[in-house]
């Protein structure tokens, strides 16, 4: 192929500064060195994640950068030594990698990946420990090591997940991360039973994947809460049977769900990044027994507490990342699911717009009734 070994110029959405408008900007993308995959990035979902580093409030967020993690796109190169993909392969990028060789990966307990992820919490590629990307000469950092918001991408072999080239890429690039994730907390991290009570705290597009995923695993009862309660409606149709906002009660949202659960839920999710809703999931879990599940990625600084009572009376803490799932060999069995029509994908897409018209895309996901939105990066 003719770009082959030749630096790409493109577009790409770059964040030049925390809060400012992302800009569209000629991005020249370096070919992959060893061990690395230029990706031509189809489709890119906007996730929280997203929109929390843009902020300034993730301790690992650096500037300039290219913004995206939630994507599929097909293979236009790989460097030196790369076995498992090659050019034409449809993938979505990973940002929790999986070399299936470090001591994470063979532990067996945690989907957490070591190889690559010191080089990723600093924007740059293991190699050379630089980026691929610049504009004019100006290096520009990499971000979770996917960087979708751009036409090309350069991630770590450990880092893309070869899929079903029949999928849809501009559905299954909700794969990437929000849908996996809330379906992984329940079925891998929480272990939700039949007959389980669940609570999930945010009814986005990861608490919706939760009730979906609970919904499976055949929780008896769903209670959805959100402070919006135009939430509701849409979460029925994901599993939520109950739903309470906060607002409308006085006595703390704990006491109210153990109030109506008989002593408290079996399982509980918090999927919104609050530091005060993590211990209220805490604290509406069932003595002896009860779980909850922190999802939500909170701001630097920000730190959880309660009573170290509610651990010693049985009540257990967990937390999740990419849902407990292994990048690389699960992500592929997703997209099966999704074409044997076992998962939702379809139904989170609220929106569908175009890579320059990213600064709205992020405008509506602060609005109630954006769930996801997909921007086509090649339009
Ligand atoms: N651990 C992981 O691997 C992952 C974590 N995340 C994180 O999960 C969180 C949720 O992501 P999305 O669903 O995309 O976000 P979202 O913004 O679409 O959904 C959050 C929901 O929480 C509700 N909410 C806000 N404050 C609330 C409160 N005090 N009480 C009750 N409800 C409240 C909002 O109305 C909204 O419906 C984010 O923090 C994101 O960064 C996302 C993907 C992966
Ligand atoms: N840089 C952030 C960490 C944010 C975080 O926890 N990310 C999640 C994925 S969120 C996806 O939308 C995650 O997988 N964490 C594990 C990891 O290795 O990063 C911060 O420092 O707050
Ligand atoms: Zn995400
Ligand atoms: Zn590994």
């Amino acid at each position: 192929m003719a770009t082959q070994g030749q630096v790409i110029t493109c577009k790409a959405a770059v964040a030049w500064e925390a809060n400012k408008p992302l800009v569209i900007e000629d991005v020249q993308v370096a070919p992959p060195q060893a061990g690395e995959v230029r990706v031509k990035i189809l489709f890119t979902a906007l996730c929280h994640t997203d929109a929390y580093t843009w902020s300034g409030k993730d301790p690992e967020g650096l500037f300039p950068c290219i913004l995206g993690h939630e994507a599929a796109g097909v293979v236009e190169s790989v460097g030196e030594g790369v076995t498992e993909v090659q050019p034409g392969d449809h993938v979505i990028p990973c940002y929790q990698a999986e070399c299936r060789e470090c001591k994470f990966c063979k532990s067996g307990k945690t989907n957490l990946c070591g190889k690559v992820r010191a080089a990723t919490g600093v924007g740059v590629m293991m190699n050379d420990r630089k980026s691929r990307f610049s504009v004019n000469g100006k290096p520009i950092y990499h971000f979770m090591g996917t960087s979708t918001f751009s036409q090309y991408t350069v991630v770590h072999d450990v880092s893309v997940a070869k899929i079903n080239p029949q999928a849809p890429l501009e559905k299954v690039c909700l794969l990437g991360c929000g849908v996996p994730t809330g379906l992984g907390a329940v079925w891998n991290t929480a272990k939700v039973e039949e007959g389980s009570i669940v609570a999930v705290f945010g009814l986005g597009t990861v608490g919706l994947a939760v009730a979906e995923g609970a919904k499976t695993a055949g929780a008896s009862r769903i209670i959805g809460i959100d402070i919006d309660s135009k939430k509701y409606d849409v979460a029925k149709n994901f599993g939520v049977t109950e739903f309470i906002n906060p607002k409308d009660h006085d006595k703390p949202i704990q006491q109210v769900i153990v109030d109506q659960t008989d002593g408290g839920v079996d399982y509980s999710f918090e999927c919104i990044g609050n530091v005060s809703v993590m211990r209220a999931a805490l604290e509406c879990c069932h003595k002896g027994w009860g779980t909850s599940v922190i999802v939500g990625v909170a701001a630097s600084g920000q730190e959880i507490s309660t009573r170290p009572f509610q651990l010693v009376t049985g009540r257990v803490w967990k937390g999740t990342a990419f849902g407990g799932f292994k990048s690389r060999s699960q992500v592929p069995w997703l997209v099966e699911k999704y074409m044997n029509k076992e998962i939702k994908v379809d139904e989170y897409i609220t929106h569908s717009l175009t890579l320059p018209e990213i600064n709205k895309a992020f405008d509506l996901m602060h609005e109630g009734g954006c769930l996801r939105c997909v921007l086509s990066v090649h339009e």
